[in-house]
């Protein structure tokens, strides 16, 4: 039996309308509008992964704010990305046990106005001076609407404050298995073990599976999860998506970086889109999606403009295949060898193959 959430909707079509929210590449656009992106990741693989992802994909600027001593390490593995030594830690403050939090946010605070997206968490480590800060970060993203997307030790302020993103529709949480079961238990939801979902056989099984992604987002006031696995649910409490592209077969460290970093440009580009940065084509929607009908019927039309409900599932389910088809591609050339790098290398071709360029976008160079 089909999970009464799960929109059917062919990957064909999904990613068709994907292609609706990317802009398309235009001689009148100017150094920006295609994206200003930051990680906030404290040391340096993960985050440099991230950004490289979300630089890779298209978006104009990708910036990392790290911990002091990441930032030459992270500007040597790549003079593209624009690194900021700005994230405090117990090692950089007088006394960490009297710390005046909003001073020390006060410089990251300071650059949000000028980003359309962050990716919170990647590397960040578990400092507990550098944790309060990024905590008073995402309250004050939050008061201004800023899209962000939260993984790894992200997550974990998360765990320790849900209320910090209680009810903020602008936010995708990227749990891996583990960090899900952290999530989950700090919530109270109960997530059924591999061989209860195994039991209930069929196709009931994914069902299962998204059962406690669905009651997770509920928790969370409909945030949108995207527990990442053998196939990745993504849900916002009230609608549900499954992204099941092939992925590769190693499990190399990193992976999930080149996922946060495609979702921060994603945001980025579904801002512009509601922003209409460019003409769509689309005809104007008289009401807002809010229910699973409703985001079905606006990815079943070929020419309604979509809803913010319905753009924030659709990044979330096109950065999740994007990174799986990355994962299957670099698998392929490496084997056994592959590392988190040779996904990035195959972002751009990902998309071509995936999402391909909008209709519009100036080719002819
Ligand atoms: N190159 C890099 O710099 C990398 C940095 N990373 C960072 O390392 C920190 C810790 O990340 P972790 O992902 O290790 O998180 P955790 O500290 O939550 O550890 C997860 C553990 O669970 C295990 N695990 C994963 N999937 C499992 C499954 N399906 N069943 C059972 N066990 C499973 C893993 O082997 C790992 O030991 C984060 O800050 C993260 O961003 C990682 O992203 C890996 C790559
Ligand atoms: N068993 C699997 N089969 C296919 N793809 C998988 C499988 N497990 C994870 N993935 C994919 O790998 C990507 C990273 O997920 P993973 O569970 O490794 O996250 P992670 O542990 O946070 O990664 P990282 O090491 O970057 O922190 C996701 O896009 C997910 O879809
Ligand atoms: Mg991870």
């Amino acid at each position: 039996m089909e999970s009464v959430h799960h929109v059917s909707v062919s990957s064909k079509i999904l990613f068709s309308k994907v292609r609706k929210i990317v802009p398309p590449m235009l001689e009148k656009f100017h150094k920006g509008q295609l994206g200003r992106v930051a990680v906030i990741g404290g040391y340096t693989g993960a985050p440099y992964f991230s950004a490289m992802a979300s630089a890779r994909l298209g978006c104009d600027m990708s910036h990392v704010l790290c911990e002091p001593t990441a930032a030459p390490v992270i500007k040597g593995y790549s003079p593209n990305l624009m690194v900021h030594p700005l994230l405090p830690s117990i090692d950089t403050v007088e006394d960490p046990n009297s710390i005046d939090v909003s001073s020390l946010a006060g410089p990251i605070i300071g650059m949000l106005s000028r980003l359309h997206a962050l990716v919170i968490g990647p590397g960040l480590g578990r400092d507990g001076v550098t944790l309060k800060v990024v905590a008073e970060v995402i309250r004050e993203a939050r008061s201004r609407s800023i899209p962000f997307v939260l993984d790894a030790d992200g997550l974990l302020i998360v765990t320790e404050d849900p209320n910090l993103v209680k009810g903020y529709k602008d936010c995708i949480l990227t749990p891996n298995v583990v960090e899900f079961g952290r999530l989950a238990k700090a919530l109270g939801i109960e997530v059924a073990s591999p061989a209860e979902v195994a039991k209930s056989g069929g196709s009931d099984v994914t069902s299962k599976e998204s059962d406690a992604c669905e009651q997770l987002s509920r928790a969370l006031g409909g945030v949108t999860i995207v527990q990442k696995g053998p196939h990745d649910v993504i849900s916002n409490g009230v609608t549900s998506i499954i992204a099941d592209t092939k992925g590769g077969l190693k499990r190399s460290g990193g992976q999930g970086d080149t996922l946060t970093g495609s979702l921060a440009t994603l945001l980025a580009w579904r801002m512009a889109y509601h922003d209409k940065l460019w003409d769509s084509g689309e005809k104007d929607n008289e009401k807002e999606a809010q229910n699973k009908e409703d985001v079905q019927a606006e990815l079943e039309s070929e020419n309604m403009r979509m809803s913010p409900a319905t753009t924030l599932l659709l990044a979330a389910w096109a950065g999740s295949s994007i990174t799986r088809e990355c994962s299957r591609r670099a698998f392929k050339a490496k084997g056994r060898s592959m590392q988190a790098s040779d996904l990035t290398d195959e972002v751009h071709h990902a998309f071509l193959v995936l999402i391909g360029e909008p209709e519009g976008s100036q080719t002819h160079l």
